[in-house]
């Protein structure tokens, strides 16, 4: 058991006019309500309140004259009047409440001091802890894509995560983009990023996507690392990145936080929160293409992405329509995958449990990776298939998938993957085969139940560290393995001769990559541990209540 820090404040204050015994160390604030008689009494609210000094956001000074807020109790009152000096002798503590599913709100407690000289004396030690707290951002660059999700991402920030910014004393360069990777280029050349200690995206994943194509490219750049190889060990990206979710899936979001949520989004930020996450890079021919941090789906996830994309106008709701459109249109595309299993790692995807805060498999594959890292890399090398490391499949194919992270979401609360971690350096590779339509909506509806998604005969799941897609028309003409857009007509005519099926299923389909498009079916994919760190801190355990004598906790 942790030892409790040295008392550095130890009064006797009043909140809403009861005594209480206030006393502040270097991690806890605590306040104990006085009670005249010690009985126990099983139904009686808990007295006693516990606020972790890392969970505080800021604290106030009132400003009220005479403690007009707070009734006072009259010997104070005249206490303060004979000192005739300062009376600010009340101070509010802002700090982080926990609610129901995973949300956090900011909640306020004022005490009333017996003197101004107190009152100054409390909150100058808890601004003195608050200040010692080296993680917390002081400056953040701010990127708000106005027109994500229900277009409210401005509203958003300036009601809701603005004030909160403000409060806890964060000063933020916001920056309202006007153009579609508008706030990338920004942070690859425009932006002095050595004057702030964070990035803040208001959007969705495809906003979370063009920061962190700014962040890591520039990150490489300043490395001297040649993104175009994809056996090259990647820099990591020093700046931390928050979320505010005002887009349509917010599935990074919800899957490092576990809610969609502004405000909660903006605790995790000013409190500090460091979570670290794996970054897929995507190769085609040796060119680096995009990063993924979510999903990279080939097939269905593809085809509802593009089909979505021209009702962009109609906003979450889009995929939606998309799904059930892809889902009767029961398209499946030939190829071949070969992947390389993450081997010696902790953890599998059918295990029962999931990623949580402070996850010790990623911790284990982590610190693994580290150490381990130059040997694992040169043996993970794609000319070692001759040591048979490397596994080939085959087939027709409804859904390729990779999914870094659970990829859950309010659509899909357990995710694509429910095992899969944020910080493991590896990737669950989901192969859905050409089955009924039946059998594909089996598969669909347990990622909304407790139902297992892989426990069927057509599916299958590999965690991986590296795989690669070939179309099967690339395989039989190397010259096809072209540009989709340039080619589209002359593509199409040669599947559909080749195509016995019918005349109109295309051959190939395009990635989604994060919610962005794809347009290359090739692609050769390799996950790095923990390239880049959120503000947020994994999915928290519920909390265990230790506290007996609240009634709301029996
Ligand atoms: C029958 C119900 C089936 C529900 C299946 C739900 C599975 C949902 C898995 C979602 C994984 C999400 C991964 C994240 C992707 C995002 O990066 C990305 C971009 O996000 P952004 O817009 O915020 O920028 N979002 C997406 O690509 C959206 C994917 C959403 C797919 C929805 C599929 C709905 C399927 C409906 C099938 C209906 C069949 C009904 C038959 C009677
Ligand atoms: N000012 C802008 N105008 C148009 N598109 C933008 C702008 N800012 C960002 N984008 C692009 O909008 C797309 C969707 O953004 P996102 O925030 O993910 O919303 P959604 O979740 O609704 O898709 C991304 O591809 C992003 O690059
Ligand atoms: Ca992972």
């Amino acid at each position: 058991m942790e030892r409790p820090g040295r008392l550095l404040l130890l009064s006797e204050l009043r909140v809403r006019n009861a005594a209480y015994d206030v006393s502040l160390n270097r991690s806890l604030l605590t306040w104990k309500k006085r009670v005249s008689s010690p009985v126990y009494h099983p139904f009686r609210p808990s007295l006693s309140h516990n606020v972790p000094v890392s969970e505080i956001i800021s604290v106030r000074e009132e400003e009220e004259e005479n403690g007009s807020r707070q009734k006072e109790d009259g010997s104070w009152k005249k206490m303060k009047e004979q000192e005739g000096g300062d009376c600010r002798q009340s101070f509010t503590v802002m700090y982080v409440e926990r609610g129901r599913q995973h949300r956090w709100r900011c909640a306020e407690v004022t005490f009333t001091c017996s003197d101004g000289a107190l009152c100054q004396r409390w909150v100058s030690s808890i601004r003195e802890q608050l200040a010692s707290i080296g993680s917390r951002p002081k400056h953040l660059l701010v990127y708000i894509n106005p027109f994500g999700g229900k277009r409210q991402g401005k509203r958003v920030y300036e009601q809701k995560v603005a004030p909160l910014f403000a409060q806890a004393g964060v000063s933020t360069h916001v920056i309202v983009t006007e153009y579609a990777n508008h706030a990338r280029d920004h942070l690859r050349t425009g932006a002095e990023l050595k004057k702030y200690d964070g990035v803040v995206c208001v959007g969705g994943d495809g906003m979370f996507s063009e920061i962190i194509h700014g962040l890591i490219w520039r990150t490489q750049v300043d490395g001297g690392v040649d993104l175009n190889c994809p056996d090259e060990t990647l820099s990591p990206c020093s700046l931390r990145i928050g979320i505010i979710p005002a887009g349509s899936t917010d599935c990074i979001c919800f899957a490092t936080v576990g809610t969609n949520d502004p405000v909660t989004s903006a605790l995790h930020i000013i409190v500090g929160d460091s979570q670290p996450m794996d970054v897929c890079s995507v190769h085609h021919n040796n060119a680096f293409l995009r990063f993924s941090v979510s999903l990279l789906g080939y097939g269905f996830y593809g085809d509802v992405l593009t089909d979505s994309e021209r009702k962009r106008w109609m906003g979450p709701a889009r995929y939606d329509l998309s799904g059930l459109k892809m889902f009767l249109t029961h398209h499946y595309y030939e190829g071949t995958v070969s992947y390389l299993p993450a081997r010696g790692t902790m953890g599998t995807p059918r295990d029962a449990s999931t990623c949580r805060s402070g996850c010790a498999v990623c911790q284990h594959n982590g610190q693994l990776l580290s150490e381990k890292g130059e040997k694992y890399e040169l043996s993970d090398a794609p000319d070692c298939e001759s040591e048979g490391e490397w596994r080939t499949v085959r087939g027709k194919f409804l859904a390729i998938n990779a999914a870094s992270m659970s990829c859950a979401c309010p659509r899909s609360p357990k995710g694509l993957s429910p095992a899969a971690h944020l910080a493991d350096g590896t990737t669950d590779l989901i192969l859905v085969r050409k089955c009924s339509r039946f059998d594909f909506l089996r598969h669909l509806l347990r990622h909304t139940s407790k139902d297992d998604q892989f426990d069927l005969t057509f599916v299958e799941v590999h965690r991986v560290r590296r795989f690669r897609f070939t179309p099967r028309y690339c395989q039989s003409d190397s010259d096809l393995e072209l540009d989709l857009q340039e080619n589209k007509h002359q593509i199409f005519s040669q599947i559909c001769r080749d195509h016995p099926a019918c005349g109109c299923t295309p051959a190939y389909s395009s990635w989604n990559c994060d919610g962005e498009i794809l347009t290359h079916a090739a692609i050769d994919v390799r996950a790095h541990c923990q390239l880049i760190k959120l503000f947020a801190r994994g999915i928290e355990e519920p909390p265990v209540f230790e506290d007996l004598t609240n009634p709301c906790a029996i």
